[in-house]
C-alpha cells in the first residue's frame, strides 16, 4: 500500500520541509527506517496503516508527515510484452526476487536516509504495471516504514534498516485474505488467484521470504482470531 498519491505542497504551513533536503533547519536529517516483511496478505500494509493512524499521521498533508509508509510493490520491474502476456494469465512469478528492481529500491532508500525528497512509482495490480507518469512524492520524515514480501531478502537493502519487523500470519489465514482481496481489488478471478498461489506465491514464500524472518527484531502475530484489524 503506497502513501497517498496526491501532489503535495512543497512548503507546509509550519515550514517544516523547505523543499531542499532540510527539515527544521537540519540538512539531510536521516529518518529512522523500519523494514516490515511478511508473506502475502499477512497484514503488512494494515500494520503500517495502524501505526500511522495511532500516530495521527493519516490525515496529515504528505509534505508534513512525520511518519510515511512505502510499499516494495512500487518497485516491481516493468514487464516485457511477453512477460506481460504471462502476467495477464496469472503465469508470471511476481514473488521471485528478480521481479523487483533491487537497484532502484536501494538507491531510493539511500536517498531517503540522506534526507532527500523522492518520487516513488505508483503501481497498478490490475494492469501489472506502473501507472505511467504517476509518482508519490515522499518528503523527509522522522520515521519511514518500508513494507513488502521480500524487504529482508536483499542483504544490501536489509542492512539499511534500523529496525526489522516480521508480520507473522499463518498461511491458511493469508490465503483466505488474499483470495477476496485479489478478486475484489486486483481484478483477478478465483482460478487465477489459486493457480498463482500454488505455482508461485507459496513456493517463493517458503524459499525467499520465510527464511529471512530470523533477521527481524520484532514479530507481529495476526491470525483469524484477531479478525478485527483495528485491534492490532
Ligand atoms: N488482523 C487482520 N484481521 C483481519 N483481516 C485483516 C487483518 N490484517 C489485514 N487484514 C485484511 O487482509 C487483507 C490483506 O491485508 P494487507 O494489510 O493488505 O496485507 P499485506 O500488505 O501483507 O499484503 C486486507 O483485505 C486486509 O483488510
Ligand atoms: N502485478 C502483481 C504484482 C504483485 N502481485 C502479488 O502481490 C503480492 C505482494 O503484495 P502483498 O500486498 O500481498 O504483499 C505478491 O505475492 C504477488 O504475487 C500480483 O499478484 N500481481
Amino acid at each position: 500500500m503506497a502513501a497517498s498519491s496526491t501532489e503535495p505542497k512543497t512548503n507546509g504551513p509550519n515550514g517544516r520541509y523547505n523543499g531542499n533536503g532540510r527539515i527544521n533547519g537540519v540538512e539531510g536529517k536521516s529518518p529512522f527506517l523500519i523494514g516490515v516483511a511478511g508473506g502475502t496478505a499477512s497484514g503488512k500494509s494494515t500494520v503500517c496503516k495502524r501505526i500511522m493512524e495511532k500516530l495521527g499521521q493519516v490525515d496529515v498533508d504528505n509534505a508534513q508527515r512525520q511518519v510515511v509508509s512505502i510499499s516494495q510493490d512500487s518497485f516491481y520491474r516493468e514487464l516485457t510484452p511477453s512477460d506481460k502476456a504471462k502476467a495477464d494469465r496469472g503465469q508470471y512469478n511476481f514473488d521471485h526476487p528478480d521481479a523487483f528492481n533491487e537497484d532502484l529500491i536501494f538507491q531510493t532508500l539511500k536517498d531517503i536516509l540522506a534526507g532527500k525528497k523522492c518520487d516513488i512509482p505508483v503501481y497498478d495490480y490490475k494492469t501489472n504495471s506502473r501507472c505511467e507518469g504517476q509518482f508519490t512524492t515522499i518528503y523527509p520524515a522522522d520515521v519511514v516504514l518500508f513494507e513488502g514480501i521480500l524487504v529482508f531478502y536483499f542483504p544490501e537493502i536489509r542492512d539499511l534498516f534500523h529496525m526489522k519487523l516480521f508480520v507473522d500470519t499463518d498461511s491458511d489465514t493469508r490465503l483466505a485474505r488474499r483470495v477476496p482481496r485479489d478478486i475484489n481489488e486486483r481484478g483477478r478471478d478465483l482460478e487465477q488467484v489459486l493457480n498463482q498461489y500454488m505455482n508461485y506465491v507459496k513456493p517463493a514464500f517458503e524459499e525467499f521470504c520465510l527464511p529471512n524472518n530470523n533477521h527481524a527484531s520484532g514479530l507481529f502475530r495476526t491470525s483469524a482470531y484477531n479478525a478485527n484489524p483495528s485491534s492490532l
